[in-house]
């Protein structure tokens, strides 16, 4: 059973798996809760809530393989204050190294008219009956008064002593529709902590419909809470609960201003986090704080500056912390000259003179306006780029024949120095069968390392931009082509690295791999 033995412990109490499944449109199978299960143990939350086991008979077994396999964590299931929830959720989590049970009852007036249509005492009477039938089976449980934040205090007070009376050991007060406010959770909480037993665990649940999930729960803990209900990415009912990785990270970042910790291994969050939202089917969007694509990266030409002088200047925590890479520095157009000497410095030209690197970041920035993102092999091509490449070999004309259940087929004509050459070629792909036409006429055959394809327009006649790195001896070449057909663009980037080759262009192998501005 879950005890108060440190005072500045907060607990965690994962409800991914309820709470977070009850997000619209998602719905894990039980393998899948086993391995998210998993990875909240390794992760070192403190109570897992595994579902709903009365919802069905997929959800008690699913609850009761995470019970029989699962180590570490409390593991509960959410029951209504009804003798078949208890029931079921008794069944599912009996197997459990330390089981509990979680019990609810609505206590506003709104709730306990319109839909329970239940008066204040037969839902006091309910509560009681619940926790006393849960503890026929688990020493461990846990009663939630539901849509709390909306109830009177009084009101709580009674049903929570109640509760504890019955045998509740852990309380929780959730703001079930995401209403409070941080003031007034804190006080909430201070004020119901003052009348409850010190020995019982108080629990906030919030939710996110206001944005202030996170910064209520915070709160609550400030008025008292000692367990935090939380979902891995905020994912929940509605816009969602308090997101679980920016919970503990703030507790861990500013353990100067709230004292407060958690048992989270930090390290296994992005972890978390992927797989959450791999088997969940919700994208994490990428501004998302701690685990969000662009959370660690810097655009930015002072911000790049500042983080290369010194990471503090525009980072608080390490990337490194919640498992993820060190922090990155995207290459754009808001990035300026120390950014790029160090992106080009990462990919193994630390040796250009400083005007080169002046008159390379000028054409960058043209780059960059038009294109948006850079990548390493952008890069690359700018500083190998000639503008003088002999044109030994144009295009003429090209046709693809390609569909389902077919080999594409490639027809090419090109001007040489010998007229135009004509030849065919099949391929895996309409690219490569271009790419295999290109050779033949040309004789050359470089190995093609890597294929890029952007939009550079928007739009159904969008221009598409193919770069392509390919490899001819030791010698590594860059070429790009811009067409609206995508395999023109491809056979134009190849016929270039074709005429670079037979000019003798192109840069000595280099050693840097794309990581430009890892820091
Ligand atoms: C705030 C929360 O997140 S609460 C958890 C919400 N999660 C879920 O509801 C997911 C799983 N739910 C389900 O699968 C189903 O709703 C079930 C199995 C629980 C119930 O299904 P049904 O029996 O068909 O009932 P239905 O869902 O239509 O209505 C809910 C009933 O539970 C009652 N009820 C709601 N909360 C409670 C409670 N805490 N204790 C007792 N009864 C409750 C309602 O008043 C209603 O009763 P009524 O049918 O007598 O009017
Ligand atoms: C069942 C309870 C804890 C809940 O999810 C809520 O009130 O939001
Ligand atoms: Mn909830």
């Amino acid at each position: 059973m879950t005890q108060i033995t440190d005072p500045n412990r907060i607990r965690i109490f994962d409800t991914t798996l309820r709470d977070g499944e009850q997000s619209p449109g998602v719905a894990l199978n039980h393998s899948q809760k086993l391995e998210i299960a998993h990875q909240l143990a390794r992760l070192g939350v403190d109570v897992i809530e595994a579902g709903f086991p009365i919802a069905s008979p997929g959800d008690l077994e699913g609850v009761s393989r995470i019970a029989r396999e699962v180590r570490g964590p409390v593991i509960t299931g959410l029951a209504r204050a009804a003798r078949p929830d208890i029931e079921a959720a008794a069944k599912a989590v009996e197997a459990a190294e330390k089981p509990r049970i979680h019990t609810f009852i609505a206590t506003s007036p709104i709730h306990m008219q319109k839909k329970l249509q239940l008066e204040p005492d037969a839902v006091v009477e309910r509560a009681v009956q619940a926790v006393t039938y849960a503890r026929t089976f688990v020493d461990d449980v846990e009663f939630s008064a539901e849509d709390a934040t909306r109830s009177d205090i009084p009101f709580l007070i009674r049903i929570f002593r109640a509760a504890v009376e019955a045998g509740a050991t852990t309380l929780n007060i959730p703001d079930t529709v995401g209403y409070t406010t941080p003031e007034e959770i804190r006080a909430m909480f201070s004020e119901i902590r003052a009348a409850i037993p010190a020995h019982i665990i108080l629990s906030a649940h919030c939710h996110d419909d206001l944005g202030m999930a996170v910064a209520n729960s915070i709160a609550a803990a400030e008025g008292g809470a000692r367990q935090i209900e939380c979902t891995i990415n905020g994912i929940g009912e509605r816009a969602g609960n308090a997101s679980l990785e920016e919970l503990v990270m703030a507790f861990h970042t500013r353990r100067d201003h709230y004292g407060l910790e958690t048992g989270i291994r930090t390290r296994e969050l992005y972890r978390a986090s992927r797989l959450v939202s791999r088997l969940s089917g919700m994208p994490v969007q990428p501004n998302k704080a701690i685990v969000g694509d662009n959370a660690f990266a810097h655009e930015s030409g002072i911000h790049q500056d500042g983080v290369i002088k010194a990471r503090e200047t525009y980072e608080i925590m390490n990337a490194e912390l919640v498992g993820r890479e060190a922090a990155v520095l995207v290459m754009g157009k808001h990035s300026g000259r120390a950014a790029f000497r160090k992106a080009l410095n990462d990919l193994g030209y630390a040796d250009l003179p400083d005007d080169k690197v002046q008159h390379l970041f000028t054409r960058f920035k043209d780059l960059a306006d038009r294109k948006g993102q850079i990548f390493a092999d952008d890069l690359r091509a700018l500083v190998d780029a000639r503008t003088d490449v002999p044109q030994t070999f144009t295009l003429e004309a090209f046709q693809i024949t390609s569909g389902m259940n077919m080999t594409p087929v490639a027809f090419v004509r090109l001007t040489t120095p010998d007229g135009s050459v004509e030849a065919t070629a099949h391929g895996d792909g309409p690219v490569e069968a271009a790419v295999q036409a290109i050779n033949r006429i040309t004789g050359i055959a470089p190995t093609m390392e890597s294929y890029r394809i952007q939009a550079v327009t928007g739009g159904g006649d969008a221009l598409g931009e193919v770069s392509i790195s390919a490899r001819h001896g030791e010698t590594l070449l860059h070429g790009s082509g811009v067409a609206t057909d995508v395999v023109e663009s491809s056979a134009r980037a190849w016929i270039r690295i074709q005429n670079m080759i037979v000019a003798g262009m192109g840069a000595e192998r280099r050693q840097g791999e794309f990581a430009p501005g890892r820091i």
